[in-house]
């Protein structure tokens, strides 16, 4: 536990540090990475002075432009759901919250990893405090498809396909079928399907496949790309559609592949091209203590040798980054592809300040912005990676990712955009080391989208619609405006479709294709993986070039979506559309009509409810960040602080418009409890909320998080859980 104590804080200048962080830094990082302490505080304790200002009035015009829009709808009440939208527009004008668009441009970033440039596919995030899942995740470039259907609904537990504890032939069945199938979709035989093949060969530099005596080859010779062993008897075949590798591996004395007539024993895709290490929505880290955990296991994924070790099935486990991975080219040389994903960091935000460090610009000590703090620390712990001394590299052009999170504005990313030059100078890198990922996941950074690309175009690498965040925001913009339609509507409202084709019509215009990322959002119902096939493929068909999934079984199943899409194809085609409708981005979700029988209220309010106490509760006591929290129907959600934002806000609104009352409220806070509690039952380091609702301080924040979601800025939830979590730890 991390006590703020004076006395034994490092003072660096105006820099106080919390000896766990100084002492994390001093003995395990500079040393590593070959960076002078001297220099490298000084340097820090310079950028602190400069921008600590800067982020300051940085928020506070957020602050204004929100005090300005609360006050606009309280003078111009909207009639049925509507408002007067070319008043309204005007007004936002005239704020400066619209802004204008400069001339066109192109993005210009360069020395980027072919896995933004070239490869459409999966992005899995990950909370990088967790150093079993962090690895899992980076790990979780290539995985079995035969494993990704087998644990999941996508295969149906009908007709004896049951998922039992031992094997299930009838299942396993089912699996090869569905992947057999898959093969010949994508890598079509001249004759016949895979269900007939009986081996594989390489003769002369050809696949040749046997179906008993007749033999066969692939449609599209080029798919074939390599093997693993001998050529008269490979144990692998590696293939490859629309840039995205697939090996199929043989082994006749394994328990899968002696049945099967070409000994198949699984088919390995590559799955998860990039992975983003997250110190923010899925993480709980509130104090040195926690950022130390952080910024470690982030240090050992840049250096190639984090390691976790852990019990699984009774049995004690090492987990270490996974080696490249060697093949033999058709013509006999050598291929060696990643053997792991490419791994960015998403920093925090300009919101949050943290006590690993207190600085002292003249008005008494204050704690560092967190953000300031994470663009001075992540490329520090990557420099042995960014200069190429690794042996399990990352990034193979020289290159840093960080993904920036929860951005209003032009002048936002300005400002990070400077920091990350300021970071650069400090740690002696060139300029554009280190590469920019700017999260479209704010109503203002959507609507002036193009003008914050242009404030970092020589190092953006992604622009992603975050849409669970946008979504918060959207409620937060636009509170008094009227009471929002169920939150199970907000996706089909007119702003939604037009933001996320905006964001692609920017990425566009402004020349990403090839050059970056085009993101779509989060499949937030991990175990729902049956209708994540069905809907995923939406994203590579609107044009993005990556899409996020929670797990690593969610990254090799959406990968075959991009089989299914050729998505350079698919923005080729786009590029001449026209842009998506402003006016319908701006369209706010109201209510047309507000009478909502009390069951339909009170069953919005119990899902809302539900969906907070369950994320709250273990984010609090037990500092899990990201959760899988059972809904009312016990369909586990991923709940982090965006789908928070978005529950607490949407509660605050129809409390605001007395949709419902706060006695209402209440009473289902307290009856909800009592489910999540019963959720929890068993974990034994659950501490239950409803044996005394006065006292537990995750109850206690869950209301907060609604009663005080009015005054809460933009609506995050952040303050008030990181408020929370140092009371319980006792570190406030
Ligand atoms: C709005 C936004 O910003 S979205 C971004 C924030 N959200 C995220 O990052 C979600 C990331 N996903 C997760 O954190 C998790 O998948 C959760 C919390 C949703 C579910 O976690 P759990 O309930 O522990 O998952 P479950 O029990 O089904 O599976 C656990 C296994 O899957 C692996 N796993 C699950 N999620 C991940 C992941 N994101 N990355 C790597 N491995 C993962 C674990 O390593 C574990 O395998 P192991 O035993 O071999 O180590
Ligand atoms: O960060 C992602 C989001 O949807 O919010
Ligand atoms: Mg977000």
């Amino acid at each position: 536990m991390s006590q703020d104590s004076h006395a034994s804080r490092i003072q660096k200048g105006i820099l106080a540090i919390d000896p766990l962080m100084y002492n994390f830094v001093e003995n395990e990082v500079l040393p590593t990475v070959g960076v002078d302490s001297e220099s490298y505080w000084t340097g820090f304790e310079k950028v602190v002075k400069e921008f600590t200002p800067r982020n300051k009035a940085l928020l506070a015009t957020r602050t204004e432009l929100q005090d300005k829009i609360d006050q606009w709808h309280l003078d111009h009440p909207a009639k049925n759901g509507e408002i007067d939208f070319p008043v309204y527009k005007q007004f936002l004008i005239d704020i400066g919250y619209l802004l204008p668009e400069g001339n066109d441009f192109k993005i210009s970033t360069e020395n980027v990893d072919k896995e933004i440039t070239e490869i459409a596919g999966p992005q899995l995030v990950v909370p990088v405090k967790n150093g079993r899942y962090a690895l899992n995740a980076t790990n979780a470039r290539w995985g079995s498809l035969y494993d990704a259907l087998y644990g999941t609904d996508v295969i149906s537990e009908d007709n004896g396909q049951e998922t039992t504890r031992a094997y299930n032939p009838k299942r396993g069945a089912a699996v090869v079928a569905y992947a057999k199938n898959f093969l010949d979709e994508h890598f079509a035989l001249v004759l016949g399907s895979y269900t007939e093949v009986t081996g594989f060969d390489v003769v002369d530099g050809q696949l040749v496949i046997k179906q008993g005596e007749t033999t066969t080859e692939l449609q599209v010779l080029s798919k074939f790309v390599g093997y693993v062993g001998d050529a008269n008897s490979p144990s692998g075949i590696l293939l490859k559609n629309h840039n995205l590798h697939v090996e199929i591996q043989i082994d006749a004395n394994n328990p899968i592949g002696k049945d099967d007539p070409a000994f198949i024993k699984d088919v390995l895709l590559e799955s998860a091209i990039s992975v983003i290490q997250d110190c923010e929505d899925s993480v709980a880290a509130v104090d040195a203590d926690g950022k130390v955990a952080v910024y470690r296991n982030w240090l050992g994924l840049m250096n190639g040798d984090l390691q976790d070790t852990f019990k699984k099935d009774g049995e004690m486990q090492t987990r270490r980054q996974n080696p490249d991975r060697e093949y033999t080219t058709p013509e006999g040389g050598k291929l060696i592809l990643p053997g792991r994903a490419l791994l960015q960091i998403r920093n925090v935000g300009h919101l949050m300040q943290n006590p690993s460090i207190l600085v002292d610009l003249g008005d008494g000590q204050e704690e560092v912005f967190e953000g300031i703090m994470d663009a001075l620390m992540t490329p520090l712990m990557a420099l042995n990676d960014i200069r190429g001394n690794t042996e399990r590299a990352n990034s193979r052009t020289g290159s840093m990712y960080i993904v920036k999170p929860k951005m209003h504005s032009p002048d936002e990313v300005k400002f990070a955009n400077d920091l990350f030059n300021a970071s650069e100078d400090v740690l002696g890198l060139p300029r554009y080391t280190i590469k920019m990922g700017i999260m479209d996941e704010e109503r203002r950074m959507t609507v002036n989208l193009k003008e914050a690309i242009r404030q970092a175009k020589e190092r953006v690498i992604f622009i992603n619609t975050g849409f669970l965040d946008r979504t918060g925001d959207e409620m937060h913009t636009s509170m008094n405006a009227g009471p929002f339609v169920r939150k199970i509507k907000m996706k089909a409202q007119e702003w939604q479709p037009a933001y996320e084709q905006w964001n692609v019509d920017i990425g566009l215009e402004t020349g990403f294709k090839g050059h970056g990322q085009i993101g779509k959002g989060m499949w937030a119902r991990p175990d729902d993986m049956k209708e994540m096939m069905v809907q995923k493929i939406a994203h590579p068909q609107e044009g993005a070039n990556t899409a996020w999934v929670p797990s690593p079984t969610g990254a090799t199943l959406h990968s075959m979506h991009y089989h299914m899409v050729d998505v350079a194809e698919v923005q080729s085609r786009l590029k001449s559309r026209k842009r998506a409708n402003i006016d319908e981005i701006l369209t706010i979700p109201l209510a047309k009509d507000t009478a909502w029988t009390a069951e339909e209220a009170q069953t919005e309010l119990e899902n809302n409810a539900q969906g907070i106490l369950g994320y709250v509760v273990r984010w609090v006591n037990q500092g899990i960040g990201c959760s899988k929290v059972p809904d009312v129907n016990n369909v586990g959600l991923m709940e982090d602080r965006a789908t928070l934002r978005i529950s607490s806000q949407h509660i605050a609104n129809w409390l605001l418009h007395g949709i419902v009352t706060e006695a209402q409220v209440m009473e289902v806070m307290k009856r909800m409890a009592k489910v999540v509690d019963g959720q929890n039952a068993n974990d034994p380091s659950y501490q239950p909320m409803a044996t005394d609702f006065d006292n537990s301080i995750a109850f206690q924040a869950a209301c907060d998080l609604i009663f005080k979601g009015r005054e809460q800025p933009s609506g995050y939830t952040e303050p008030l859980l990181h408020h929370a979590r140092r009371a319980l730890k006792g570190s406030l």
